[in-house]
């Protein structure tokens, strides 16, 4: 009989390790072989808005590197790889004409994976609208739950079967609270007006996909979330409140649209005349069924009252806190504290986190080609062995795709914030696995029993 340690340092059997990106932090070539531009494009070729003047252009090069990427996931023994499809590149103008060249790209990566061993997980919206949906009102023009349909349902037809994990939404949260209400994302609008709108249309276009997925789909799809549990600064009624506001505005808000119909009524307040009363029949659109959904964590927030647009709320940062290069704390006691939130609050549901991970200031690769990364390794082992915890407390957890398998375009961020288990040199384009990469496939080839 194994001794209690052992047993409980396996993960379940099957359990279905990968990596995770995303096509317009990975791919460069925005524009190749008839794509469209998307609002990414757009934004980051706009002066000011990405550090360094940084841009998608070239990336990672992953649209001519793809093959090479895919040995290199091979090599770290990956069971699953979690990316994007550019929607633009299928659909250069967003609806009606269909790009082959574009939807070939997918193909050819799909069969690269398969043939490799390593299951495809496919999110159809990480961010990169395309420029002529935007320049249609994109997320604020109603009938964009029908064009994101249309959209899936070219990919379901040409991709189903190879591809048994589909995801609608990239962290709808982000897209609404960066894109529309402060506007440091694409399409970097700054409107507390938009912002419900936008979150309402993004939940639709969620609903009307899963629907077209059921038409004709034969497998899985569900919806990913970015959660970032909140606790409060002190014991004060008015720190209390502040975090059910937060915690309503960031965690609750789209797994209750998606899975109980309904938004929660901290909303109403938070918005005041800004949140719109939406017909029942949104509802019944927007919640469909899921086989699973995806959770990104990477932090939590201390959170107290205070004077901000429009949470009245405000993080605290922690003296003995660590933190990464994004200024976010360390604290996988927050990983475990979500998970079993959301066991309870949806019921236990299949689940994936989806990504987890951080960047920290990684040294230049040293001779011999070894890149130290003990911050990220260790990072890495306290959220695995909070998943193990969140399992062993009856949370039904399927997999984990760290974020990120490459070092790439983090956003407004540019290549500023490296968040690979793989190093990428910019200028040669050339992939060296960091330590954590090895630490992490050992991890895997032991079904967590190294951690
Ligand atoms: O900030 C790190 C990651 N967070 N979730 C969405 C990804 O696109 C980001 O790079
Ligand atoms: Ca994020």
């Amino acid at each position: 009989m194994p001794n209690s340690a052992t047993a409980s340092a396996r993960f379940p059997d099957g359990f279905l390790w990968g990596a995770a990106t995303a096509a317009h932090q990975i791919e460069g070539s925005p524009l190749a072989d008839g794509a469209g531009p998307s609002i990414w494009t757009r934004f980051a070729h706009t002066p000011g808005m990405i550090v360094n003047g940084d841009t998608g252009d070239i990336a990672c090069d992953h649209y001519h590197r793809w093959k090479q990427d895919v040995a290199l996931m091979r090599e770290l023994g990956l069971k699953a790889y979690r990316f994007s499809t550019s929607w633009s590149r299928i659909l250069p103008e967003g609806t009606g004409r269909v790009n082959q060249a574009g939807l070939d790209f997918y193909s050819r990566l799909v069969d690269e994976l398969l043939e490799n061993g390593i299951e495809p997980l496919l999110t159809l919206y990480h961010w990169d609208l395309p420029a002529a949906l935007d320049d249609r009102g994109g997320w604020l023009n109603r009938d964009i739950a029908q064009w994101f349909a249309e959209y899936g349902d070219v990919l379901y037809r040409a991709l189903d079967g190879r591809v048994k994990k589909w995801v609608t939404l990239n962290e709808p949260w982000v897209v609404t609270d960066g894109g529309y209400l402060h506007g440091a994302l694409a399409p970097g609008h700054r409107s507390k007006y938009e912002t419900p709108i936008a979150t309402h249309n993004l939940m639709r276009a969620h609903g009307a996909a899963v629907q077209a997925y059921r038409a004709t789909g034969k497998h899985e799809i569900g919806l990913v979330v970015n959660i970032e549990p909140k606790y409060p600064a002190s014991d004060s009624a008015d720190d209390a409140a502040a975090v059910k506001r937060a915690h309503a505005y960031m965690n609750e808000q789209y797994l209750d649209a998606a899975l109980l119909g309904r938004y929660p009524p901290e909303l109403k307040d938070i918005f005041g005349d800004a949140w719109p009363q939406w017909p029942q029949e949104d509802f019944d659109l927007i919640r469909q069924k899921l086989d699973f959904i995806g959770i990104n964590y990477y932090t939590r927030s201390v959170t107290k009252a205070a004077q901000s647009y429009p949470l009245d709320a405000a993080v605290v940062k922690q003296p003995l806190g660590t933190y990464t290069e994004t200024g976010w704390e360390v604290f996988p006691q927050g990983l475990v504290d979500l998970l079993v939130w959301a066991k309870d609050r949806y019921g236990n549901i299949p689940t994936y986190i989806t990504e987890n991970g951080a960047a920290f200031f990684d040294p230049p690769v040293a001779e011999g080609g070894r890149i130290r990364d003990p911050l990220r390794i260790d990072y890495l082992q306290k959220h695995l062995g909070a998943i193990r915890q969140a399992i062993a407390a009856g949370c039904d957890i399927r997999g984990y795709m760290v974020w990120s398998l490459l070092d790439n375009m983090e956003w407004s961020l540019g290549y500023s914030k490296r968040f690979g288990i793989v190093h990428v040199n910019y200028g040669t384009q050339e992939r060296t696995p960091k330590d954590s990469a090895h630490y992490y496939s050992k991890i895997v080839a032991s079904n967590g029993a190294s951690l």
